[in-house]
């Protein structure tokens, strides 16, 4: 028989225990909590409770259980969507399944994540080569690497590429990644009183979040109308082509889910998770080996001992690249882009380590305590590559090194992220040592969680190496 819902940290009046979660490192103290309430526990965020899932072995279950992946209405997405809840990451159901299959026949068939795609990386890894040797002062990465990473998608989404100093472009990917540290990925003092949004300023978080929306909705809307303008039904160029080419399809069909409401909600999805967690995943490797002088050195040594200078490290490289694949490794686990998943939802009553979970029960997944588990990696603080290499010198896969997520829901982005990552990263070592600027001194590197874990400002001097 199963346990009742899971215990937890009490609950206050109104707000539960919501305004006592440390904003800017939730997933650190979810997993601190955890110590206290076990590797399940119940949370009230608000009225509403949560069940936050700690560890291997309940978080394995977790993304195991299909029953487990539904996903919360929350009240920001849906003023994001008109009201409507669309797109593919926080829709369920068999309008999430039509489109996520859809999505990802399509962009792989257009060369998501794969060879094809690697021209396009490498072009967009020479231009920013370029712009960093052309700058005489120390660098602040995560822009350019935005840039870089919009570009990256678009080719593939969009069909257009975008100047590297377009000044609409910058200030999309400055508006994205300001959005993305002001959201707090398991809901907001809206998300729990919804009325509250009509006062909110448009200084305050709510107001950041709602501009950074509005500003990829524009630019989607946008692009869909240009599209719509110049497209051949015979010939799509895009996914979007591909997309509106489905719609035109089924247009007599009205149980249809393809229309223009969720091809804008489903851009807009695609665009977000993909452009901000790419860049902020570089920014975090170059932030960490820039730290380790050491662990560069020997970055460098080993692309030089397999590339050399002549050209760009391809992903036929990869196999023979077992140092970086530590490096790169080491990177997610420690600094993972998003540490708690996106929310998941119980679609019905289930059960999750013997305790009950009720239907419509958020459900948050710490990959994050997956990752520091001191039991298990021994020294989970300290920025170690080695443990992923073999004693032979070869490179040790690790069953619990999911930053991806796993299961039904995992990351639909994945090839094309690790593609890029590993792209972006080798290039920018194989060019460039770099040092840290002393103005913006780092005393730690643990990031900023917002809807996901962005790196702390820093700037960096890059020093070319040929
Ligand atoms: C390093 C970069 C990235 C990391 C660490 C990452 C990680 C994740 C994680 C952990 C999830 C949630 C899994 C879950 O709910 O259990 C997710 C979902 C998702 N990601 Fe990524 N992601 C990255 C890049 C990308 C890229 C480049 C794209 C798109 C082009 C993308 C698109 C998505 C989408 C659409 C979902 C929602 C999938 C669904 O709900 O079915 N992500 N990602």
């Amino acid at each position: 028989k199963p346990k009742g819902f899971p215990p937890g940290p009490p609950r206050y009046p109104l707000v539960g225990y919501a305004p006592f979660l440390e904003k800017h490192l939730v997933h650190k103290h979810m997993w601190r909590l955890s110590s206290t309430y076990g590797s399940v526990y119940g949370i009230y965020l608000g009225p509403e409770r949560t069940v936050i899932v700690n560890g291997w072995e309940a978080c394995k279950e977790a993304l195991a259980n299909d029953d487990l992946n539904g996903r919360p209405i929350n009240t920001t997405l849906t003023l994001r969507d008109d009201g409507l809840q669309k797109g593919v990451m926080f829709t369920e159901g068999e309008l999430w399944k039509e489109q996520r299959r859809f999505t990802l026949h399509h962009l792989r068939n257009l060369g998501f994540g794969k060879r094809s795609h690697e021209t396009v990386i490498h072009e967009e890894a020479s231009e920013l080569i370029n712009e960093i040797e052309n700058a005489n002062e120390s660098i602040q990465l995560q822009i350019k690497l935005g840039v870089s990473a919009v570009n990256i998608l678009w080719a593939l989404m969009g069909g257009t590429r975008f100047h590297r100093d377009d000044p609409e472009l910058i200030t999309l990917v400055d508006k994205l990644n300001q959005m993305f540290r002001a959201g707090e990925v398991s809901g907001s003092i809206v998300d729990i009183f919804p009325f509250l949004h009509r006062f909110m300023p448009k200084t305050s978080n709510f107001g950041t979040v709602m501009d950074g929306f509005l500003e990829v909705k524009k630019f989607i809307e946008r692009a869909i109308d240009e599209h719509k303008a110049s497209m051949d039904t015979d010939n799509p160029r895009d996914f979007i082509d591909l997309y509106l080419k489905e719609m035109q399809k089924n247009n007599n069909n009205e149980e249809s889910t393809y229309n223009d409401d969720q091809l804008v909600a489903l851009c807009t999805d695609l665009f977000s998770a993909g452009t901000e967690t790419g860049s902020a995943s570089v920014s975090f490797a170059i932030l960490l080996c820039t730290l380790h002088p050491e662990v560069m050195r020997k970055l460098q040594e080993e692309i030089d001992t397999v590339v050399g200078q002549d050209r760009l490290p391809s992903i036929d490289d990869r196999p023979k690249l077992i140092y970086t694949e530590a490096v790169l490794t080491e990177v997610f686990r420690l600094r993972g882009a998003a540490p708690l998943t996106v929310p998941h939802c119980a679609v019905r009553d289930t059960v999750l380590q013997g305790h009950h979970i009720p239907a419509r029960t958020m459900v948050m997944i710490n990959l994050y305590s997956i990752q520091m588990d001191p039991e298990y990696w021994g020294d989970p603080e300290v920025f170690r590559p080695e443990r992923f290499i073999k004693p032979d010198g070869t490179f040790l896969k690790d069953e619990r090194m999911i930053p991806f997520g796993k299961g039904k829901r995992v990351c639909l982005g994945e090839s094309l992220a690790r593609m890029t990552l590993f792209l972006l990263f080798t290039a920018l070592v194989q060019k460039f040592t770099f040092s840290m600027d002393p103005a913006i001194p780092v005393t730690n590197t643990e990031g900023i969680a917002g809807f996901t874990l962005g790196p702390p400002p820093f700037k960096v001097f890059a020093k070319s190496r040929v």
